[in-house]
């Protein structure tokens, strides 16, 4: 980690998409275009500032090791990063502000013909797929429901019409994907968006570089979506 430099680790895709206009308001260009290069480190017209492009699951592990200062994730990634490390207070990252981007919902979702609500009630053991094992055993843990969890990495809606699983816990947003296979959501679990985590290190030594990135983003997300609260948060972090 260069001291004069600074690195913002982003996924390619939605949360690349939504922060765009995010460093944007902050007058930051990136300079290359991640869908037509196959470079993993792109410029900006930020002199001191470069955006790398990892898998969405890994940016809290780049940011915690220092990899990259700072970073853009889902809440559904954080807290099952955060899991795996035995609580927040051991991975470390400070999360200044909710960027109110890639806003979904963790949900349990079940085929149209499963008796879900009976199942719960008469406290029979469901198979639940996911790949956010974490969010499912507590969800389920703290509703007193006994599962056995089996772990996917993706295209999690065929579990339930394969057999594999009773239901899954995964993330919707318009609800399409759950529609397109004749599943049901029955289960809000929580709202989810993306969160700007920072290194700590990098709060104290790249102080001066990252307070006007902060504040940036902080104007951006509070003229976007009202959220006044998320301006007040990040002006403490580095005040
Ligand atoms: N349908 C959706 N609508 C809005 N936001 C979403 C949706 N699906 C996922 N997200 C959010 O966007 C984040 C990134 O999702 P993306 O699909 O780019 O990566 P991923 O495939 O989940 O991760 P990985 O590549 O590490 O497996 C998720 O962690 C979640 O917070
Ligand atoms: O309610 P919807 O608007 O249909 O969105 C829900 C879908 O979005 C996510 O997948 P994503 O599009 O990220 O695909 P991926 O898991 O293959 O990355 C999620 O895993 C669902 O499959």
């Amino acid at each position: 980690m260069s001291a004069d430099r600074i690195t913002l680790a982003l996924s390619k895709g939605r949360i690349y998409d939504e922060t765009l206009p995010l460093l944007q308001a902050a007058g930051i260009e990136v300079l290359e275009h991640p869908e037509r290069s196959r470079k993993l480190i792109l410029p900006t017209n930020h002199p001191a500032l470069n955006v790398v492009l990892v898998r969405a699951s890994d940016v809290p592990t780049y940011v915690q090791y220092g990899g990259a200062d700072l970073g853009v994730c889902g809440k559904d990634t954080l807290l099952e990063h955060e899991a795996e490390w035995g609580g927040a207070a051991n991975v470390g990252l400070y999360q200044p502000l909710d960027l109110q981007i890639a806003r979904c919902r963790m949900s349990v979702a079940v085929r149209a013909d499963f008796d879900y609500v009976r199942a719960v009630r008469q406290g029979a053991r469901i198979r639940v797929a996911t790949k956010y094992v974490a969010i499912a055993r507590e969800f389920f843990a703290s509703k007193g429901v006994h599962v056995d969890l089996i772990k996917l990495y993706g295209s999690m809606e065929l579990a339930p019409l394969t057999g594999l699983a009773d239901a899954i816990v995964d993330l919707v947003s318009t609800g399409n994907t759950l529609k397109a296979n004749q599943l049901v959501e029955v289960e809000r679990i929580m709202d989810i968006s993306s969160r700007l985590v920072v290194n700590q290190g990098a709060i104290k030594v790249k102080r001066a570089l990252l307070r006007p990135l902060l504040d940036a983003f902080a104007k951006a997300t509070a003229q976007d979506t009202a959220h006044a609260t998320a301006q007040s948060s990040a002006t403490g972090v580095l005040a």
